[in-house]
């Protein structure tokens, strides 16, 4: 199943959310995280740096790497990102055939490459704040008509008027544009960094974590 995280609006949690599904997925499965996006968020916490890499001169299966988790193997952000126009199709589609899931860290523009992602991925997941403008900017991805399944779900979320709102306004969506697992916003979330470290990983039994889980099981 390949799972695309993706926003057209940056800092909603994307990385956030890659890397702590990625750790929540791999428990009972084989999982590639491609970072696609060129910061290298997420592949700042495996160590990796991003690369200018001429992916024609290989296949797809020469620029996997392999890191400590034995069920996690990851794709590094790449800096050359136009080296995937048109090949995104056959790469996912070969890419299916070696993982259980892969996730996709897709950075935050509306450009061909993120559309063909959008159009090739099973299921696209859209991070959005408690607010309304990140709701809005929702709306603007569905209007591209790319995918079916495209579903947002509400981050960092606290226990507040506004944010309370919020979740009733999603909850007024069609269900099949939502999820309805969404993810507190937790301190331990942005220390992660600092350890390289996803919390679900450090912090096993705690709510964030849990609250991880319940969005995989929705999600699959
Ligand atoms: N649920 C949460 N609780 C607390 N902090 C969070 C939460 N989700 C994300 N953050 C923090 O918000 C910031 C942005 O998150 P993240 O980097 O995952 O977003 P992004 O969409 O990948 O950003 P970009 O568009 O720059 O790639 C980070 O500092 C992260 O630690």
């Amino acid at each position: 199943m390949i799972i695309a995280i993706y926003n057209i609006k940056g800092g909603v949690g994307k990385t956030t959310t890659s890397i702590n599904l990625t750790f929540t997925a791999a428990k009972n499965n084989k999982v590639l995280l491609w970072d696609l996006d060129i910061q290298g968020a997420s592949s700042y916490f495996f160590n990796k740096n991003p690369k200018k890499r001429k992916i024609f001169k290989k296949s797809i299966e020469k620029i996997i790497k392999n890191t400590k988790y034995p069920n996690i193997d990851i794709i590094p952000a790449d800096t050359s990102l136009e080296r995937y126009k048109n090949s995104i199709k056959t790469i996912l589609q070969d890419l299916k055939s070696l993982y259980d899931i892969i996730i996709i860290d897709a950075p935050a523009v509306l450009s061909p490459l993120t559309k063909d992602i959008v159009k090739y991925s099973d299921i696209v997941i859209v991070p959005v704040l408690p607010n309304i403008l990140s709701l809005r900017t929702y709306n603007q991805l569905l209007k591209e008509n790319l995918n079916k399944n495209i579903k947002l779900f509400v981050n960092g979320y606290e226990n507040k008027p506004t944010h309370k709102e919020i979740i009733k306004c999603v909850l007024k969506l069609p269900k099949s544009q939502y999820l309805k697992t969404y993810i507190p916003k937790d301190e331990k979330i942005e220390a992660m960094p600092f350890e390289r470290m996803s919390v679900v990983e450090k912090y096993p039994k705690s709510p964030v974590s849990r609250a991880y889980e319940k969005l995989l099981k929705e999600i699959i």
